[in-house]
């Protein structure tokens, strides 16, 4: 297995640009499948779970060239109904190309993704949403068989506001007769990212960014070319990074709005953020504040990808601070890896716990348990004198470019011991 050795005391500090949103480029290949043409995407960046996108893809027929961050598509022809099950295993999100699949043909088959290392996460609301718009599923041995009977436009009412089910229904719904409306859809701004996407090829879309979204059917779509927006998740993460080893940080190529979720906190923690056009600046705090509640929600609440990487932060504190976990049942796995390095933390029930802050926090060896777990163990890393550890780190190559070098390039002491190792991702 790969791992990160890091030698922490070395202050994160300089000037930084982030490629686009993990979650933004996700939807976006897989909303390639619906045109018919080529789609150029720009900001484009290079992590394990692009590269099982682009072979999902091209299992099916696409042709794809991905090069400096730029991804060309020509989906012109589709050669193949079904996504093989190797890939929806290697990365659960790979279901958002349901809503696209159907959306282009009459029949698709796709595996069941199952859960992950965060949670069952499962798919019904998904699958509810398509049969509303005429989808004929028949469940079978771990497989879903998606039949296009018919594809109409029809009024979605979610029971909570799921990323992956809001945008699998856009997919869907941009090529039904008929408008559709989402009630109580998911806000975050890498569905709005979507709908620019899906309008700047044809699509009618409008509303994404509020809890109502609505699809207007259109039959043809054409050749696209879009930027991603910048990821707001691994910009806190190097955010964090620098509060925590006493770095200032300037952020280029920022949307300011998306951050405010993750500055607010980082602000009641004691960080000063300067917002500028397109940009921020980061001083960090003298003496890490104690953040009494800390409550993941949906978007514009508190993101959930964010919660470990606080924790981390917390971990240094001057005092005590409650973790309320909402968004999955079980995110906490990075708990016990950060007691290993000392952290002083108590569960209260499974999804709440208790850190107290200590002085410093000591080396060990330790293992990403998942993507932001991951991420959040090399934030404490940073901050260790003597040489810690941190394995499994497929999960954090699922969403961080160049992670060590990105971090190497802002001060710290940090190697990538290489193993021939398969992507596994959750
Ligand atoms: C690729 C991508 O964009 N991933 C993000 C997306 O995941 P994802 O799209 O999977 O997240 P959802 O918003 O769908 O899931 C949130 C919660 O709803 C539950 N649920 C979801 C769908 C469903 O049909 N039934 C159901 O019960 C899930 O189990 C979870 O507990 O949003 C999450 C919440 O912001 C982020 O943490 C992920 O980084
Ligand atoms: C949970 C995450 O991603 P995914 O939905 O791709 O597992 C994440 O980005 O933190």
């Amino acid at each position: 297995m790969s791992k990160y050795t890091i030698r922490g005391g070395n202050k994160i500090e300089g000037r930084l640009a982030i490629r686009g949103a993990k979650n933004s480029i996700l939807p976006i290949i897989a909303a390639t499948i619906l045109n018919e043409s080529v789609s150029t995407i720009h900001n484009v960046p290079d992590i394990s779970d692009v590269y099982v996108m682009i072979k999902i893809l091209e299992s099916i027929g696409c042709k794809v060239k991905y090069e400096d961050g730029t991804l060309v598509v020509d989906s012109s022809n589709i050669s193949s109904m079904e996504i093989d099950e190797h890939y929806v295993r290697k990365m659960r999100s790979s279901i958002i190309v349901m809503g696209a699949m159907i959306g282009r043909l009459d029949y698709t088959k796709i595996s069941h993704p199952g859960g992950c290392a965060i949670g069952s996460r499962p798919i019904d609301l998904h699958l509810k949403a398509l049969k509303e718009l005429g989808v004929r599923i028949e469940e079978d041995d771990g497989f879903i068989k998606c039949y296009k009977d018919k594809l109409v436009g029809s009024t979605i009412n979610f029971e909570f506001p799921s990323v992956g089910a809001t945008e699998n229904t856009m997919l869907a719904a941009v090529k039904a007769k008929g408008t559709t409306k989402i009630y109580n859809a998911a806000r975050e701004p890498e569905i709005e990212d979507l709908q620019d996407f899906l309008n700047s090829m044809g699509a009618k879309v409008r509303g994404a960014g509020t809890n109502y979204i609505e699809i207007e059917g259109v039959e043809t779509l054409h050749e696209v070319e879009h930027t991603v927006i910048p990821d707001r998740i691994a910009i806190g993460t190097y955010m964090v990074a620098s509060a925590m080893t006493g770095g200032y940080l300037e952020v280029d190529r920022v949307i300011i709005p998306h951050m405010e979720p993750i500055s607010d906190k980082l602000r009641a923690a004691g960080c000063s953020i300067e917002y500028k056009e397109n940009g921020l600046v980061m001083t960090p705090p003298k003496i890490i504040q104690a953040i009494d509640l800390v409550r993941t929600s949906p978007h514009p609440g508190f993101p959930t990808d964010m919660q470990a990487q606080l924790m981390s932060l917390m971990a240094l504190s001057n005092g005590t601070s409650v973790f309320h976990e909402t968004i999955f049942e079980n995110r906490f796995m990075h708990c016990a890896e950060l007691t290993r390095l000392g952290a002083n933390i108590k569960y209260i029930t499974e999804n709440i716990c208790m850190i107290k802050g200590v002085a410093n926090l000591h080396n060990a060896k330790v293992k990403s348990p998942d993507l932001r777990g991951g991420a959040a163990l090399i934030l404490a890393a940073l901050t260790i004198n003597g040489e810690t550890e941190v394995s499994n780190i497929y999960h954090v190559e699922r969403g961080y470019e160049n992670i060590e070098q990105t971090l190497r390039s802002l001060g710290a002491d940090i190697l990538k011991v290489e193993n021939l190792e398969k992507i596994k991702g959750c």
